[in-house]
């Protein structure tokens, strides 16, 4: 990744909290990947009403530990570790980015169980989340200032597998004063094309939500 990505002007982000990179141990990425696995899980399975009742309180007692290191926006690690998949969030599709810079962003990864819809394709829902959370990473590649996606365009060309390597990779087009057009494309690895994208972000002003 370049150096000067994503070293734009932090005045001129709205009312967001200055974003910056987490240093996190390996015990992290695994708590997060264990996390995914109990989605897949949960979404998989089903067990009986005793196993269910015992499962839950075991859950409960684990949100318990985990409620009293709650931080505000901007200070957990989640989303703010580069390395990991999705950034170590958990909203984000677990894929890991291979290039950053402001010639585009690109990142790999896999559609997983708990992304299901129907018919084994991944829901329609988790593709838009794919792409705007890329073009995040874009235009802040790209040196541009933190944006609200005014409106996102999505082509549906061919059903998403799960479990399958795919990868998403997309550029800034042009920039008009705030406007900042981008667009991006997922394929999967003999570069068939799944969907495509273009979004319009619009610069935030000063103290804008
Ligand atoms: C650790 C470090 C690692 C970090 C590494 C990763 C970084 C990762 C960063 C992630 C950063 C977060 C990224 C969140 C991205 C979301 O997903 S935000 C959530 C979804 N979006 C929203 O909720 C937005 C809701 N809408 C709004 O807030 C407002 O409508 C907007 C978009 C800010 C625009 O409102 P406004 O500021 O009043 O602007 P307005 O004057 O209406 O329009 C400005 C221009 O845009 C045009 N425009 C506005 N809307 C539209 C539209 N829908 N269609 C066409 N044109 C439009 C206008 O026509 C106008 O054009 P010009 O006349 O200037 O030519």
């Amino acid at each position: 990744m370049s150096e000067e990505a994503g070293q734009d002007e932090y005045e001129h982000h709205g009312g967001f909290p200055k974003y910056v990179p987490a240093d996190v141990g390996p015990e992290f990425g695994r708590l997060v990947e264990a996390l995914r696995t109990l989605q897949d899980l949960a979404v998989s399975t089903a067990p009986s009403p005793e196993v269910t009742l015992d499962l839950a309180e075991r859950v409960e007692a684990i949100n318990d530990v985990l409620k009293t290191f709650q931080v505000p926006e901007g200070q957990p690690p989640a989303g703010r570790v580069m390395t990991l998949p999705g950034r170590g969030s958990l909203l984000m599709l677990p894929w890991t980015v291979e290039k950053f810079d402001a010639e585009g962003v690109r990142s790999r990864g896999v559609f997983r169980r708990f992304h299901l819809g129907g018919n084994g394709a991944a829901h329609g829902g988790t593709l838009p989340l794919l792409f705007d959370d890329m073009f995040g990473m874009i235009q802040h590649a790209y040196g541009r200032p933190i944006s609200r996606t005014a409106y996102l365009h999505i082509n549906y060309r061919k059903i998403t597998p799960l479990d399958t390597e795919l990868v998403i990779e997309g550029s800034v087009d042009r920039v008009e004063g705030r406007k900042t057009f981008i667009s991006a494309v997922l394929k999967d690895t003999e570069g068939n094309v799944l969907a495509d994208c273009d979004a319009l972000m619009v610069q935030l002003l000063k103290g804008q939500p």
